[in-house]
């Protein structure tokens, strides 16, 4: 309802009029198919005044006074607050409602903006925001709207997924909080919700732009749609219909997309919306059109909508590439996230930009005492006590990740043993650092020490990760210098023993260690990278 509107006929009682058989067959064969998800949910019927969503809550009444719908729906208007006259439609609304005893509830919206999308992004979010977990919101889209939609999508380009319309049953997530939207008259004629609101006398309020304006949407509505039905008459229906089947189409599409993803994805290196990862060895395994169907699934993933078949397009070809070029980078603006789409060697990266930055933010370096029996600086003060429960460290953290060293004392003794520096072990110090560039350490991938890009090629680091390595050591210090002093001349040791990616961790070997287990290391120190549920 977006400007001066002829206002409505008085308010009478609908009780005892005639129901139209057609739209209750539609609404109650609907109610029958998602009756299992109905169970038990709070049910809104979101209600502007206007012909439709008036006829869809009048049918809600006479239905629920026949004992054939189980449930009455609460009303939802929403008053967007642009017009002189919204109040007075809030008004008849909140006043038709009461004379037909359906409870009703009066939402002001905040618009950003005069346009069309602009009010409707506000009415959602308002409606949204009444909404309590998993309940359900009730539209009287039509069969008209359906085809208008598929049309509008058609000449937009879009795949099969856009073309099968609005969903008759849909969950909206936004935020951990879920909606379910409930849309039983896809398949019902707005003529014969005109011709029942004419017989109940509903006093709809008539919004003359809905036929008027310049928007692509009312244009195929005035001039397409009658010059289609000289062509068929069952126009509407039938695109309804199409809808129906590519909905059906899209559904199997998705599910082998799902299918095709399991085979492809990097489990290990997965952190969902932030960082999702794709074998591409197993990608081109599938034929190319299961390759796109999956790029498309997997870019869009985390997001509510898919994105353009260009970029689907442009990834394709980044993973067709047989260069060693890693510097390309794909941008994607997503509705919630922004993100980049690398490659490196043979995975396809999704990062988002949050995640980027985070691996940017610098690290510190940190020192801790291993075993001491001061209270300030404590890690495991008491060996049989304290040593068995795990120490955090945090190492990197901003508001969205934050990464965490988990030391288990008690677990770091056995490594104590392969120094031969048991006795002292009030001696012993961690260390957590930035790998330098020039750093050489020797992991088991290795026959020898390397540094800088050798040791990136030999693990397999993407540039994105390498600000963010550190390498853990153990360090044995003289308890006679004052006690933040290293001594290295009297002590020469200074062992690396873990290196550590948010992701992924490699035991750093030496002469010593390799003699013990080195799987010591990895339960005496694990780490571990959090990130909001929200996200
Ligand atoms: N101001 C509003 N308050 C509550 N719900 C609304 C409002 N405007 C629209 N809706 C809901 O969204 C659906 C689709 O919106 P659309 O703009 O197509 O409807 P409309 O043509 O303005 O009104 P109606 O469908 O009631 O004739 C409506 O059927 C109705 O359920």
């Amino acid at each position: 309802m977006s400007s001066s509107a002829i206002l409505p006929h008085p308010i009478e009682p609908i009780a005892e009029l005639p129901i139209d058989d057609n739209l209750a067959k539609a609404l109650l064969t609907s109610m029958a198919e998602y009756g299992e998800q109905l169970q038990g949910r709070r049910i809104w019927l979101a209600c502007s005044g206007g012909r439709d969503s008036l006829a869809l809550a009048a049918l809600c009444v006479q239905l629920y006074q026949q004992g054939r719908l189980p449930f009455l729906p609460q009303l939802l208007h929403v008053n967007h607050g642009l017009q002189a006259d919204s109040a007075i439609w809030a008004a008849h609304v909140a006043n038709w409602a009461k004379a037909q005893k359906i409870p009703c509830t009066i939402l002001q919206a905040h618009v950003n903006g005069h346009d069309e999308q602009a009010a409707r992004q506000a009415r959602y979010d308002v409606m949204r925001a009444q909404l309590n977990q998993d309940d359900v919101l009730l539209l009287a889209h039509h069969a008209d709207d359906q085809a208008e939609t598929v049309l509008m999508r058609l000449i937009q380009g879009a795949g099969v997924n856009g073309l099968s319309g609005m969903h008759p049953w849909r969950v909206q997530t936004q935020d951990a909080h879920r909606i379910i939207v409930w849309r039983p008259w896809l398949i019902v004629q707005r003529a014969s919700i005109s011709s029942y609101a004419k017989r109940l006398k509903l006093p709809y309020i008539d919004d003359p732009t809905n036929d008027g304006g310049d928007n692509v949407r009312s244009g195929l509505r005035r001039d397409i749609m009658p010059v289609l039905a000289k062509y068929n008459p069952n126009v509407i229906d039938n695109i309804a219909r199409s809808a129906q089947l590519l909905s059906d189409a899209q559904l199997t599409v998705k599910a082998q997309a799902a299918e095709d993803l399991k085979q492809t994805e990097v489990i290990s290196l997965q952190l969902p919306s932030a960082q999702r990862v794709l074998n591409i060895d197993e990608l081109q395994k599938l034929p190319l059109y299961r390759q796109r169907q999956l790029l498309h699934y997997w870019l869009g993933q985390d997001e509510p909508l898919p994105p353009a078949k260009q970029l689907v397009d442009d990834v394709l070809s980044l993973s067709q590439r047989h260069d060693h070029d890693h510097q390309t980078e794909l941008f994607w603006q997503g509705r919630k996230q922004s993100y980049t789409i690398r490659r490196y060697r043979q995975q396809l990266y999704r990062l988002s930009s949050d995640w980027l930055k985070w691996l940017e933010l610098p690290l510190a370096e940190q020192t801790q005492s291993l075993f001491t029996h001061t209270e300030s600086n404590l890690i495991g003060a008491d060996i049989h006590t304290t040593g068995r429960q795990p120490v955090p460290i945090n190492l990197r953290n901003d508001d969205k990740f934050t990464w965490q060293l988990q030391i288990l004392p008690n677990e770091v003794m056995p490594l104590l043993e392969s120094y031969k520096v048991e006795s002292d072990k009030d001696k012993l110090r961690i260390t957590f650092a930035p790998l330098d560039r020039n750093q050489r350490v020797q992991t088991a991938l290795a026959s020898r020490p390397q540094s800088g890009k050798k040791l990136y090629q030999t693990l397999g680091i993407p540039s994105w990760m390498r600000e963010s390595l550190v390498v853990v050591s153990v360090t044995l210090i003289n308890k006679e210098s004052s006690e933040n002093e290293l001594l290295e001349n009297d002590c020469p040791i200074e062992q690396p023993i873990l290196l550590l990616s948010p992701l992924e961790n490699w035991v750093l070997a030496s002469d010593k260690l390799l003699e013990s287990n080195p799987h010591y290391i990895e339960s005496a120190i694990s780490s571990c990278l959090t990130v909001p549920s929200s996200f």
